[in-house]
């Protein structure tokens, strides 16, 4: 069978898109997923996304790390499906969408998308560090020489030491000013460091914010592949009003056989 496919970027963090709307693409092949995600074997990203119909909203997303697993949100991924949902035609320049952790709305201006994140009510203490759900988990730690921290090797440490099979994925940070903060992340499910996590960079800025580290409601966060900008409220201990900012990109299109 061949398959168009096209790839999408969003400060680095990269996938393959396909349209599914007609339900052709054989979700339940672990394997396939994890061949096409292969940078050696197959197309190479760090994720697979499916664009489907909704019953009610303007599309629904499927996420699955490039283990060939279904995954949780992907924030990234989020905001690179909302621009391929423009190049398809099926939105304009606002959107309201169905996700594995809930509905998310969005705005998309020329390759910039703002795409509205799910509440956070906990934050817990772990070893110098907090965890939080963004809409997938996350450990997040300070450190000092954030450019030389083996991401790798020590993400990998705490998201099979102390998170165990489900996992985690693992967030080193460094502040650079008031409102700047340089973020590393480990990825569950690709199992290595990514060029950036949009679920991670938002659990980077609430956490600091939490911390006392943050005074404003925003953050700046600079990942490996970019910048993104993370706003938020805090109203009755909860954050709320989450937005993510960013660049998201199509880079390729393509046809695979497989
Ligand atoms: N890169 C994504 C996160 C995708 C899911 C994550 N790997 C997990 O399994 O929790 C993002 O941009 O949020």
């Amino acid at each position: 069978m061949t398959t168009t496919f096209y790839k999408y970027q969003g400060t680095g963090n990269d996938f393959i898109m396909i349209d599914n709307r007609s339900l052709f693409f054989p979700k339940e092949d672990q394997n396939l997923v994890a061949f096409l995600c292969s940078r050696r074997f197959g197309i190479g990203a760090d994720g697979l996304i499916l664009l489907e119909n909704d019953a009610s909203l303007d599309f629904k997303m499927v996420y699955y790390n490039s283990d060939g697993k279904e995954g949780s949100m992907c924030g990234n991924g989020g905001r690179c499906i909302v621009a391929f949902a423009k190049f398809l035609g099926i939105i304009n320049k606002t959107t309201e969408f169905m996700a594995v952790d809930g509905p998310h709305s969005a705005s998309v201006n020329e390759n910039t998308v703002r795409l509205k994140m799910q509440d956070v009510e906990e934050l817990k203490s772990k070893p110098n560090a907090l965890y939080l759900n963004t809409g997938s988990p996350h450990h997040v730690q300070i450190v000092s020489g954030l450019e030389k921290f083996n991401v790798a090797k020590e993400g990998s440490k705490i998201r099979y030491g102390i998170y165990g099979e489900s996992g985690s994925n693992i967030n080193f940070v460094e502040q650079v000013t008031e409102d700047t903060f340089r973020v590393r992340t480990y990825e569950r499910g690709v199992e290595d460091e990514t060029l950036s996590c949009g679920t991670g960079v938002t659990a980077v800025a609430l956490a600091m914010h939490y911390l006392g580290k943050l005074k404003d409601n925003f953050a700046h966060i600079i990942a490996l592949g970019g910048q993104l900008k993370v706003e938020f409220d805090f109203e009755n201990n909860t954050y709320c009003k989450v937005h993510l900012n960013g660049e998201a990109k199509q880079v390729f299109k393509g046809e695979i056989s497989w």
